[in-house]
């Protein structure tokens, strides 16, 4: 029973371990290992490289799905074309893998400008962003993923730089520092965030247009596991298409990468294609549920119900009862199971839903 209680703390009654104990056994949850990565929303090594360009939507045509941001950006890109002028700075939030960069580097098509793609992480010194900035052309896209992240001497350097295409640089050191500036060209930042909320207000503020991106609709997934089957020229039905998206958590990324391992199980059994039935097969295989919850979230959501009564509970005590990292729960678990109804959050905590119960065979 490691992953339930390895993190208890050890004040806590013996009859709480009894009982998660007793979880385990009536619910066949696997034993403590790392969350499967196949519905991590997150990109894995293989997916950041070169194998995944192929699939990537290039035009805002190929675009599938979002249609609030799609309107948005047509009608930005369209008036920023009419007056010659580059688009404007351009904020994207929401869950990972929903196709934020995709985004960004579809508009630099769009407006016939280059995409320079970094993330914050990679700018800890002033010096990095000075490097980027300098060498932006006009109309230029900058992508700057997990904005939330900045160092804040790189943020403040982003200030004077988004409001008035200028860099200003102390040179020098104490009573003889001088500030100097130097011009920009006008560029577009696209900022992309998991975490609106972490921004600060003077960063925010500076971007002209706010847009979140959603969980995508089955049907909507449905059309992009199509489109990337046509392009791995591999045989798909309509049925086998959906199967796939329905257990792809809303999130593209996942369910490319849902395709990808369905077809190497269709390849290995012979299958001439892939058919509802097939996708369901392969799928049990990688322990991918038919809503697309893993182990681990039903493990979460079995916690809640058994030790906490279904809630409402804490995030720290979610975390700590099943050893997963509160981070983690909040931006990778919750936000599918909120959007699912499988999670509601309330002011007093979590609860475990009546749909959640049922998918986990709960009266
Ligand atoms: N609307 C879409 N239509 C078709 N395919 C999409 C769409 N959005 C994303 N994808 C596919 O999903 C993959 C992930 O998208 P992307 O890398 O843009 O996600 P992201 O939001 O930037 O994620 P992260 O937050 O992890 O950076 C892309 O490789 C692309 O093939
Ligand atoms: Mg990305």
């Amino acid at each position: 029973m490691a992953i339930i209680s390895s993190k208890q703390n050890s004040e806590e009654p013996k009859d709480q371990t009894q009982k998660s104990r007793g979880v385990r056994e009536r619910k066949n949850i696997p034993k403590a290992s790392p969350k499967p990565e196949i519905l991590q929303p997150v990109a894995t090594a293989e997916e950041e490289g070169k194998q995944d360009e192929s699939i990537r939507p290039q035009r805002l045509a190929d675009y599938i799905g979002q249609k609030d941001l799609k309107g948005v950006l047509e009608i930005a890109i369209a008036a920023s074309k009419g007056r010659g002028e580059s688009l404007d700075h351009l904020l994207l939030y929401g869950p990972p893998g929903l196709g934020k960069t995709t985004m960004s580097l579809i508009l630099a098509t769009e407006m016939g400008v280059n995409c320079k793609i970094t993330s914050a992480p990679a700018l800890e010194r002033p010096r990095d962003i000075v490097g980027l900035l300098v060498n932006l052309s006009p109309g230029d896209i900058l992508f700057i993923d997990e904005i939330h992240r900045l160092a804040r001497m790189t943020e403040e350097l982003l200030y004077p730089a988004m409001e008035d295409f200028r860099l200003d640089i102390t040179v020098g050191k104490g009573p003889t520092a001088k500030i100097r500036s130097i011009p920009l060209a006008k560029f577009t930042l696209v900022g992309a965030t998991t975490r609106v909320g972490s921004l600060s207000s003077p960063l925010r503020d500076r971007f002209g247009l706010i847009q979140r991106l959603r969980f995508y609709e089955p049907d909507e997934l449905t059309l992009i596991v199509l489109r990337t089957a046509e392009i791995l020229k591999t045989e798909i039905t309509e049925d086998g298409a959906l199967e796939i998206a329905r257990r792809s958590r809303g999130t593209p990324r996942i369910a490319n990468r849902l395709l990808k391992r369905v077809r190497d199980y269709a390849q290995v059994k012979k299958y001439p294609q892939i058919n509802q039935e097939v996708a369901s097969e392969g799928l049990e295989v990688f322990n991918v549920d038919p809503k697309g919850l893993d182990w681990a979230d039903r493990l979460m959501l079995t916690v809640m119900i058994e030790q906490f009564n279904g809630g409402p509970v804490g995030l720290e005590a979610v975390a700590a009862a099943t050893g997963e990292d509160s981070m983690t729960i909040e931006e990778v678990y919750e936000p599918y199971l909120l959007q699912i109804g499988y999670l509601h959050r309330t002011p007093r905590g979590r609860v475990v839903t009546p749909a959640a119960r049922k998918h986990l065979g709960y009266e």
